[in-house]
């Protein structure tokens, strides 16, 4: 894995290529090409048994490849797996810990097994997460021995996080907190991919996300460019109003706001006229000014955020074209199959 001298190159430290599990006749994961880079947090979606688990245990070598490979922190996992396990902290879904051990003893333990573990790191974890160390593992709730599990994985300074679901069975505060200890290791120049099916926390803390479906990446997404998406939803008002004249210029969509419009419908009369609903990407000004300018009503405007990109995935709506799918319905043909 060689790093650019351009810092505008991102970097590679995982690196996957056309890999795949199978488990006899079911594959898991198929053909998954995809780069996570160096100082990015990169999140892995997708509804339960996407192959999300199978991914990150191919990464760190639990799994053998059946085909297709991959590359972790420059060395791959199935020929090396002690070389990238020591240079990366990984929580698993289901972390068990010894039972009979008080927190502190785990905390101690785990610091001293990893060639880069930190002790003091790992009780501050757990002291910003209210965790009380002097308790036995087997008297522990599940979200306290997440907080154990999350205290040990924050501790060793490896390159590397990988997290399955960090903050699976925390309550709201604690959730805010690892998402806090999250952004902060990609504050401090380390890399972390995690797994969530908490859309809100993959939007607040992901540079880049990862799609899962079927065991089949499904699309791939920047998240910057998520956030210039917005709705626009409005009424056209049918009652004392020119609605076919309004109707005739939104349809017209002029040209140099083609590429930005990515859906336009107008539905079926309702009780303050019309719905009109309008996606957009990019810049909003220039559409605002054109919207300002017809007859619509109530206007409302929407980040369109990852629940409506996640449920089109989830449905197999979308493909495999990392950028938007353009489904622009332009014409007058769609606000006619609308009516
Ligand atoms: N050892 C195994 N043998 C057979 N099938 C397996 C095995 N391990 C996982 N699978 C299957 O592989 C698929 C992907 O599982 P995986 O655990 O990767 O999903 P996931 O995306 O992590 O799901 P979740 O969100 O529920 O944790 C599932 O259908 C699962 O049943």
């Amino acid at each position: 894995m060689e790093s650019s001298l351009d810092p505008s190159v991102p970097t590679p430290i995982v690196t996957t290529h056309r890999l795949t599990k199978s488990y006899g006749d079911f594959t898991a994961l198929r053909d998954c090409s995809l780069e996570v880079h160096k100082g990015e947090i990169f999140g892995l979606l997708g509804p339960n048994g996407a192959g999300k688990t199978t991914l990150i245990r191919l990464l760190l070598g639990y799994l053998h490849v059946t085909s297709g490979s991959c590359e972790v922190v420059g060395f791959d996992p199935e020929q090396d797996s002690v070389a990238v396990r020591s240079r990366v902290a990984y929580l698993p879904g289901d972390a068990r810990l010894p039972r009979h051990m008080r927190g502190s003893g785990v905390l101690r333990f785990f610091s001293q097994m990893h060639p880069q573990g930190n002790l003091e790191r790992s009780l501050d974890v757990a002291e910003r997460l209210e965790l009380d160390l002097s308790r036995r593992v087997a008297f522990m709730s599940t979200g306290m021995r997440q907080k154990l599990a999350l205290a040990v994985v924050f501790g060793p300074r490896t390159p590397l996080l990988i997290l399955d679901e960090p903050t699976a069975n925390l309550d709201p505060t604690v959730r805010g907190e690892v998402l806090q200890l999250v952004l902060a290791e990609r504050d401090a120049g380390r890399t972390v991919m995690f797994s969530s099916h908490v859309l809100s926390e993959i939007e607040q803390t992901c540079d880049r996300v990862a799609f899962l479906r079927k065991g089949e990446l499904a699309k791939k997404l920047v998240m910057e460019d998520l956030f210039q998406r917005h709705r626009l939803t409005a009424w056209l008002p049918e009652e004392g109003s020119p609605t076919t004249e309004t109707e005739d210029r939104l349809s017209q969509v002029p040209d140099d706001l083609r590429n930005r419009i990515e859906q336009f419908r107008i539905g079926p009369s309702g009780p303050h006229g019309r719905n009109v609903c309008i996606d957009t990407a990019g810049d909003l000004a220039p559409t605002l000014n054109w919207i300002a300018s017809l007859n619509l009503e109530h206007m409302r405007i929407e980040p369109l955020g990852l629940h409506s990109v996640y449920h089109s995935v989830h449905l197999g709506k979308d493909s495999n074209d990392p950028k938007w799918s353009r489904t622009t319905e332009v014409s007058r043909q769609a606000s006619g199959a609308a009516s």
